[in-house]
């Protein structure tokens, strides 16, 4: 017999990762927020406790669920939103968490990676913290391409300093004047004047 993968599509929380362990649930990538990083968790406490039942009630039909699924995660982003996140704390979270793989997710990552099949994973979960969780078991390979929801952090100053230093002659922090300029521009129409 003869096996040929083209590819492998999969879920993220509960699906790659564990439901339980030691009878205590596993975070979600969403939850890993909640429990970690927002000020007021109860207020996406209350949305998971409202709409969850929903996503798995087997009486309802995809076209009952689907309006109310978007309705839970729109809420749960303008709530991500107005918490204003910073991205250096996502990997404290992470590891702080009790995120966890399923067991022999490494056979799985690994084998997947050597045979260079490639791994989809598509989750309605948040896709930073997603790939913090597989980056930190370090199964992250080439081979492993995620669509998911991405949060879009507002760069500090600071942050960006050192890409800039990196790329700029002068980098100007707190400068709310034209001294610099005007300084070199006087010194470059001066030596050109003195020619
Ligand atoms: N605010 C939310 C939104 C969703 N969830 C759960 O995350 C799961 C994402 O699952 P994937 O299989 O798409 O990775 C989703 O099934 C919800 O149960 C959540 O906990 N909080």
């Amino acid at each position: 017999m003869c096996l040929l993968f083209s590819q492998v599509i999969s879920d993220f929380d509960m699906t790659l990762t564990r439901f339980a362990h030691n009878s205590k649930r596993v975070p979600t990538t969403h939850n890993i927020l909640d429990n970690r990083l927002l000020i007021n968790e109860d207020c996406t406490k209350k949305l998971l406790n409202t709409y969850y039942p929903i996503e798995i009630d087997a009486s309802r039909s995809a076209e009952e669920k689907l309006p109310l699924m978007v309705e839970w995660w729109t809420k749960v982003h303008e709530l991500l939103i107005q918490q204003k996140i910073r991205k250096d704390t996502l990997a404290r979270a992470v590891k702080e968490s009790s995120a966890m793989l399923r067991e022999g997710y490494k056979v799985f990552f690994d084998h997947l990676a050597e045979h260079q099949v490639p791994l989809l994973i598509l989750s309605a979960g948040v896709g930073d913290v997603l790939e913090e969780v597989i980056r930190q078991n370090h199964v992250f390979h080439p081979n492993v391409h995620i669509i998911s929801n991405y949060m879009d952090f507002d760069h500090t100053v600071e942050e960006r300093k050192e890409s800039y230093v990196n790329s700029f002659d002068i980098v100007l922090v707190k400068d709310e004047t034209m001294d610099v300029p005007n300084a070199i521009l006087r010194y470059i129409t001066s030596s050109r004047d003195n020619k």
